[in-house]
């Protein structure tokens, strides 16, 4: 196998999926080829429809495809969601109320057969790793929009996956709030060296979290373009200032624009 191979986490081809509807098939994906390498941070953008998230579940064996091929790790998606490579972070935390927030970080780790000691260790350095040190017996009702969202990364991270997969994580927080947690999500991406994969309709969240951006377009659900970002692993907000960064932002827009129909 040669060395890019062995890197490859996650390898697409040929990918189609159609689903059958009471009325007209929709045809959701259509000849998707992509590559996520070991330690990439992967943007989907695109407008709304456009297979974004059925992508993801495609990668996290919620749905299958019906055509082409994917491996995860050099496995099937469902060999892969049973070996437990993947964290999943949803558009909502999807908290239980009743339980406090370390109580939800451990419930996948009660699941898995964990002693209590680990489950409680493991609950404690990942909210440290999003910064809620000290909010164990909150709970999720207690904290904000931010925070809770934060939780469910530690959740998410809890099991110990190579591989994350973020659907729209900060999509319904303020601006403010979700330039924080981008801040915050890209030093944890740089320290931990995982793969995330990461659906967003924001153009600037795309741009500064990626080091790799795949652009999207509807009906049927394609990618029209892939962008190596070119800008350093380790940045901060101010970067969003630079002319890269502004060349970068455009080349997406270019391509939504080009993929966008105006009849809806
Ligand atoms: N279970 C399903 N049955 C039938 N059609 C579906 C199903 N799930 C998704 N679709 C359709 O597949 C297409 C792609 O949907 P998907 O949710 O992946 O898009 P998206 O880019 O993530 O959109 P959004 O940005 O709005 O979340 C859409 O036309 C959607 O209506």
């Amino acid at each position: 196998m040669s060395e890019a191979s062995s890197k490859a986490v996650i390898e697409i081809e040929n990918l189609d999926l159609v689903f059958q509807t009471a009325d007209t098939p929709v045809h959701a994906l259509a000849d998707i080829d992509l590559t996520v390498n070991a330690g990439d941070f992967v943007s989907f953008i695109g407008p709304s429809g456009c297979g974004k998230t059925t992508l993801m579940r495609v990668i996290a064996d919620l749905e299958k495809p019906t055509g082409g091929h994917i491996s995860v790790n050099g496995m099937t998606p469902e060999e892969a969601r049973q070996k437990r490579a993947y964290g999943y972070v949803f558009q909502a935390p999807a908290l239980y109320p009743w339980r406090t927030v370390e109580k939800n970080i451990r419930l996948p780790l009660e699941i898995m057969g964990l002693s209590g000691d680990e489950q409680k260790a493991r609950a404690a350095r990942n909210l440290a790793m999003v910064n809620l040190e000290g909010f164990e017996k909150k709970f999720p009702w207690q904290l904000s929009g931010g925070m809770q969202q934060r939780v469910s990364i530690a959740r998410a991270l809890s099991v110990e996956p190579d591989l994350l997969l973020m659907d729209e994580p900060f999509g319904a927080l303020d601006e403010i709030t979700r330039d924080h947690l981008n801040e915050q999500l890209l030093n944890l991406w740089d320290t931990t060296k995982k793969t995330v994969i990461f659906v967003t309709h924001s153009i600037p969240e795309a741009v500064f979290l990626s080091s790799k951006i795949v652009v999207m377009s509807p009906r049927p659900g394609k990618i029209i373009d892939i962008i190596e970002s070119s800008l350093p692993r380790v940045r901060n907000l101010d970067i969003r200032e630079t002319p890269e960064f502004l060349e970068i932002s455009h080349r997406v827009r270019e391509g939504l624009r080009s993929g966008h129909s105006y009849d809806d």
